[in-house]
């Protein structure tokens, strides 16, 4: 199978006045369509910076990135926003939901953006979006706006938000960060749904070696740098949450 992802001795470097921070150095793996992939690692060992640079938010100060056989550093500004939206659908650590919308607001106008991105459009399909709404216990909250929401509702609705226009790449930066175990299992099992049953790949970013264990394969990140790789069980283990 052709990896839909693949990182080649990938660097990124900081710099800001004299300081330099190697944030990434020397990252090579591949990624299969419809595989679950794990990152995990401590504090500050690279993995929100590997996420923006696979998404194409960042770019690399070395190495390449190529998704489904295109370099990105081939690709101009334009073209690269373009396969963002087209194929790419991000979980942020901070939400990123506009103040202004309702939750369903955010969530059509996500849709409507990976639209500007694709060959040819799709309209909003309403019947994941009641099905992932209920499964993230948010169907009742989606006219409020994320002011009115707790942390761990903006955080389902901005997950609905990225899966709900079935983008062939899900990236996810601690999705269950702001959860509790109940609506962190839903996440879980959603994003393994993802890529099982829609094949969708999915790459999550995660503190927590439990939740870790529900993707296909788990990364170790270590001062910027790759240092383990393993099998993971497929399922959520929830020993210590
Ligand atoms: N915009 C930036 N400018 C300068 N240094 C940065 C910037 N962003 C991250 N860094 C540094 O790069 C290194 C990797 O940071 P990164 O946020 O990728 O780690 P992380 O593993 O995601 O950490 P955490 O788990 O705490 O989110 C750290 O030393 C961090 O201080």
């Amino acid at each position: 199978m052709t990896p839909i992802i693949v990182a080649q001795n990938l660097g990124k470097t900081y710099r800001s006045g004299k300081l330099e921070v190697n944030a990434l150095h020397g990252v090579n793996f591949a990624i299969e369509p419809g595989e679950f992939v794990a990152i995990v690692g401590p504090s500050g060992s690279g993995k929100s910076t590997l996420f923006y640079v696979l998404g194409g938010l960042t770019n690399a100060t070395s190495g390449s990135v190529t998704i489904a056989g295109t370099d990105f550093a081939k690709l101009s500004d334009a073209e690269r926003t373009k396969m963002r939206r087209a194929r790419i659908g991000f979980i942020f650590q901070r939400f990123n939901l506009l103040p202004t919308l309702s939750a369903l607001g955010n969530i059509e106008i996500a849709h409507d953006i990976a639209n500007l991105g694709a060959e040819t459009k799709k309209p909003l399909d309403h019947e994941l979006l009641a099905h992932l709404s209920e499964k993230l216990g948010i169907a009742g909250r989606l006219d409020h706006r994320p002011n009115e929401l707790s942390g761990g509702e903006q955080q389902r609705v901005a997950i609905a938000r990225a899966l709900v226009t079935r983008p062939s790449i899900v990236l996810a930066d601690e999705p269950t960060g702001n959860l509790d175990t109940k609506n962190s299992d839903a996440v879980l099992e959603m994003l393994r749904d993802a890529s099982r049953e829609l094949n969708q790949t999915v790459l999550m970013i995660t503190h927590n070696p439990e939740a870790a264990q529900i993707a296909d394969r788990i990364l170790t990140m270590r001062d910027g740098q790759l240092v383990r790789e393993e099998k993971g069980a497929g399922r959520a283990l929830h020993t210590t949450y």
